[in-house]
């Protein structure tokens, strides 16, 4: 007997889009690994049943905003999901968020989308193109901080990672509830918002935002954050929170 049932049967779960496979294995171990290829546009994602009528697929989906929007909205035309997550390795922002912590986003933020003006930065909705930020819902995020002790603020997506300390002081003195930075969140929820389903961010710490050093990476210490947040996370009680009416 299949454990899994035919995508019309099963209730929808939760998607989770990773940029590589390393974070997806870390992901999936945090699971305990049950899963079983399901094929997508492109290639295949790995689906597990971590708790009870939960499914929880994992989709490595690129780096980056732009990869991780296609794949995301690829896998969302061929399956119904309650909750998308960006998930993966993370600057933080110091003092909020040290190395090996896990950060869960109360906002997901384009923060290089826009245009350099005589006045500075403006981003796109300042510009009236269009938004810069999803909201995940405060329900799921104060589940998951508090299941995860984990930091939340703002997550906020680039496509150029930091490399000095006066570009992350540009981002904090633009984004003062700054947490993190990554390179995929805002791709993934602009993907979900296409959907109408809400999205989530939770990222493990494995450098500062700032002066590019690499040799300071603790890229292992976040996998194993990371593994430990999907071990912990409630879903049962997240699906709850995002399908209540
Ligand atoms: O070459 C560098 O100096 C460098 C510094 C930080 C990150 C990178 C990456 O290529 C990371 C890309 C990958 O990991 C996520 N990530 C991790 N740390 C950061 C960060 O400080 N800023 C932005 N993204 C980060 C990201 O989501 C990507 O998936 C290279």
């Amino acid at each position: 007997m299949s454990r899994y049932l035919s995508d019309d049967e099963q209730p929808p779960g939760l998607l989770v889009v990773v940029a590589v496979q390393a974070e997806a294995e870390a992901v999936l171990r945090g699971l305990k690994d049950d899963s079983w290829p399901v094929p997508v546009p492109g290639g295949e994602l790995r689906r597990s049943e971590h708790a009870p009528g939960v499914p929880v697929d994992v989709l490595v989906g690129g780096v980056g905003p732009a990869a991780a929007a296609a794949a995301t909205a690829s896998v969302l035309a061929a399956y119904r999901y309650s909750l998308v997550v960006s998930a993966g390795i993370a600057g933080g922002f110091a003092p909020h968020a040290p190395i090996g912590s896990l950060v869960v986003a109360q906002e997901i933020v384009a923060a290089d989308l826009g245009a350099e003006t005589p006045e500075g930065f403006q981003d796109v909705a300042e510009l009236g193109f269009g938004t810069v930020r999803h909201t995940p819902p405060l329900g799921a995020v104060t589940l998951a901080s508090d299941a995860l002790d984990a930091v939340s603020g703002s997550v906020l997506t680039v496509s150029t990672v930091t490399g000095s300390a006066e570009r992350a002081a540009e981002l904090t003195s633009r984004h003062p509830q700054a947490v993190a930075e990554a390179m995929e969140g805002f791709g993934v929820a602009e993907a979900a918002a296409r959907y109408g389903i809400p999205a989530f961010e939770v990222r493990a710490v494995s450098n500062a935002v700032g002066p590019r050093d690499r040799a300071a990476w603790r890229i292992g210490e976040a996998l194993a954050a990371l593994e430990r947040a999907f071990g912990a996370l409630p879903y049962q009680e997240l699906l709850q929170e995002v399908t209540r009416g």
